[in-house]
């Protein structure tokens, strides 16, 4: 497939602009979103799969073959981050909110009542670090988009500077839910601090500096479609 108009505004940051309407957009998640689930599942199966080899690898000759029709058309490089001409973002390649990334939970964003933003999600075996806990690292992974997105809401995309967090006690994998609202500003950055919580309270808290990379100061863009 041939790339769509390409701008980098800076900081290393990529935009694509793809001109297409919103009927477009809803048939291609039509399409992309049940798709991407089914690998969801696939890998999932594959973790959890008790069945005997020879199913294991008729299995793996069946994904295979799957790979290679996919590949018979392929983008160059990653999906990038794209954008309508409206600036609605589509950042379906994203690691966290990826609508075609089977890797992504995904997050689905929404506005919290203190001015940020808040996610539910349900994390499964795929995000195991502990035994039937979620992977330390998985639990910084979600909580930098999701205090980027936060530290975002005037619709200027931040860049993470800085981020910690304080892991009180384990998540268990299951339902998870993370809060996040900015707590401070000074020029460009913007102090942002978050919470994970699972089914008996807080299990982890963050806190991080993000920056508005200088060449993005005083735009604004839309908010993302996923
Ligand atoms: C065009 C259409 C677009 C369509 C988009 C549509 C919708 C989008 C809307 C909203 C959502 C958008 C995005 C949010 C989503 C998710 C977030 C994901 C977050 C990530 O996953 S992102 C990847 C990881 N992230 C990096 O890959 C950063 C690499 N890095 C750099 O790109 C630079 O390093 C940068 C930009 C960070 C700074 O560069 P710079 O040149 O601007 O900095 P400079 O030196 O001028 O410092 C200025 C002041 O920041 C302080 N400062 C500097 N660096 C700091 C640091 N690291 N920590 C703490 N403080 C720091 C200085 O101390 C000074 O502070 P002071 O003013 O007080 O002296």
């Amino acid at each position: 497939m041939s790339r769509p108009e390409t701008d980098s505004p800076g900081a290393g940051m990529e935009f694509t602009l793809e001109d297409i309407s919103d009927e477009e957009i809803m048939r291609r998640r039509a399409l992309y979103e049940p798709f991407t689930d089914s690998v969801r599942d696939l890998i999932d199966a594959v973790i959890r799969t008790e069945v005997d080899d020879a199913t294991v690898r008729q299995a793996q000759a069946e994904i295979a073959g799957v790979v290679q029709r996919l590949r018979t058309q392929q983008m160059d490089g990653a999906y990038g981050v794209r954008y309508t001409a409206d600036k609605k973002g589509m950042a379906w390649g994203n690691a966290v909110i990826g609508l075609r990334n089977a890797i992504a939970p995904p997050l689905v964003l929404r506005p919290g009542d203190d001015g940020g933003v808040v996610t539910d999600a349900t994390l499964g075996a795929a995000y195991e670090g502990p035994s039937g806990l979620v992977h330390g690292g998985v639990c910084a992974m979600l909580f930098d988009h999701v205090l980027g997105e936060a530290a975002s809401v005037d619709g200027i995309p931040c860049f993470t500077g800085t981020i910690s967090v304080r892991y009180l006690r384990p998540t268990p994998l299951g339902p998870i839910r993370i809060d996040a609202a900015i707590s401070g500003r000074d020029g460009r950055k913007k102090i942002v601090r978050g919470t994970l919580s699972g089914p008996d309270g807080v299990t982890a808290e963050a806190e991080g500096i993000f920056i508005v990379p200088r060449e993005f100061e005083g735009q604004a863009f839309s908010s993302w479609v996923s």
